[in-house]
């Protein structure tokens, strides 16, 4: 079996290291064959992946342990998607890549999961693929954000207080720190959107998102709507509203009901271009990926993934016909 594991030992301020620790105890007692290699810094998960799928004519499974910063760069290190199968044991603090791709959110029940599908036919789902200004583009598999949130995601990624309340288990309120932070600086911006055919203009928006699957931010259901496997993008922006709202929207985020809010636009496509009047920040996958203008497009049935995804989702909630 060619099995390879990248671990990031930083995500979830280290504790990482003790999940791999004990699920190499548990390869080891099992007799099972594998490499592994750690990240030392940002980068390193992308260069890993590549060189492990460089070269070589068969496919290689490589299992991701770490948080949603570590999958994404696996994912870029294997694009073009036709070498590796990967699979994911969650050790972050986020970990919304779990959520949305259907795999058990505690390592262990995750490391038993990916071993019970090596040898399957693996799953192909969407990655979204961005191309920003000059040398920022790459794929995105869970989403992909320009603005308020992109500001938001970047600084907690960024700062130092994440590691801190990670301590105690908390890391998820740095997202809230910097919630209230940003509220008070950030300038809401022109939106011009090609999404396919369709031309919108949103003023005073706060922040775009492009999602692949429902979740981002540490468990904020931002896209109820979304499915990884159904060669779509959702595409939602946030325009129009007060600071209070705001706050409103990130309380029900996590319940999926801000999609209710008027000042809540759902739109889905495949193509999808977007210019701003001011220079706005980017996220993919919760990590920077530049300033200004983007384009994107899905890349469908692309990656394949250890994962049990339903390939359809019977339980989404319906979309305005008009917004499909
Ligand atoms: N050895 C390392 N030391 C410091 N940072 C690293 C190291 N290896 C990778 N990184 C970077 O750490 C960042 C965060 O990693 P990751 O997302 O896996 O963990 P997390 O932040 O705990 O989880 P989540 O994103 O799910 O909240 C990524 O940008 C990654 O590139």
């Amino acid at each position: 079996m060619n099995l390879h594991f990248i671990i990031n030992p930083a995500a979830k301020n280290g504790k990482s290291l003790k999940i791999w620790k004990r699920i190499e105890q548990k390869l080891i007692e099992r007799k099972i064959r594998y490499r592994s290699y750690f990240t030392q810094k940002r980068g390193d998960g992308k260069k890993l992946a590549r060189k492990i799928v460089k070269g070589r004519e068969s496919f290689s499974y490589i299992i991701a342990v770490g948080g949603d910063g570590t999958i994404h760069e696996v994912l870029n290190g294997i694009s073009p998607f036709d070498r590796g199968i990967v699979g994911y044991i969650p050790a972050g603090s986020g970990n919304d890549f779990s959520r949305g791709y259907y795999i058990p959110n505690d390592p262990d029940q995750a490391l038993e999961y990916v071993l019970a599908l090596i040898g399957d036919e693996p799953i192909l789902v969407d990655v979204g693929k961005f191309q920003g200004v000059g040398e920022n583009n790459g794929y995105f598999i869970n989403n992909f954000g320009c603005g308020f949130d992109a500001k938001i995601a970047v600084s907690a990624n960024e700062s130092k207080l994440k590691p801190f309340l990670n301590r105690f288990g908390l890391g998820k309120f740095v997202y809230v720190y910097f919630l209230i932070k940003e509220l008070f600086r950030h300038r809401p911006m022109t939106i011009n959107l090609d999404i396919d055919e369709r031309r919108e203009v949103f003023e005073r928006a706060w922040f775009l998102t492009v999602s692949n699957q429902p979740y981002y931010g540490g468990g904020m259901k931002i896209s109820p709507g979304s499915h990884p496997i159904d060669g779509q993008l959702e595409v939602i922006v946030v325009h129009g509203i007060s600071k209070l709202k705001i706050l409103m929207l990130f309380m029900t985020v996590f319940w999926g009901k801000h999609i209710y809010m008027k000042e809540v636009k759902i739109l889905q496509g495949k193509r999808i271009r977007i210019r701003t009047d001011l220079p706005s920040l980017l996220h993919a996958d919760g990590e920077y990926a530049g300033v200004g203008n983007v384009d994107i497009e899905i890349v469908p049935r692309a990656l394949s993934l250890l994962t049990r995804c339903p390939l359809t989702d019977q339980n989404l909630p319906a979309m305005n016909e008009s917004e499909r």
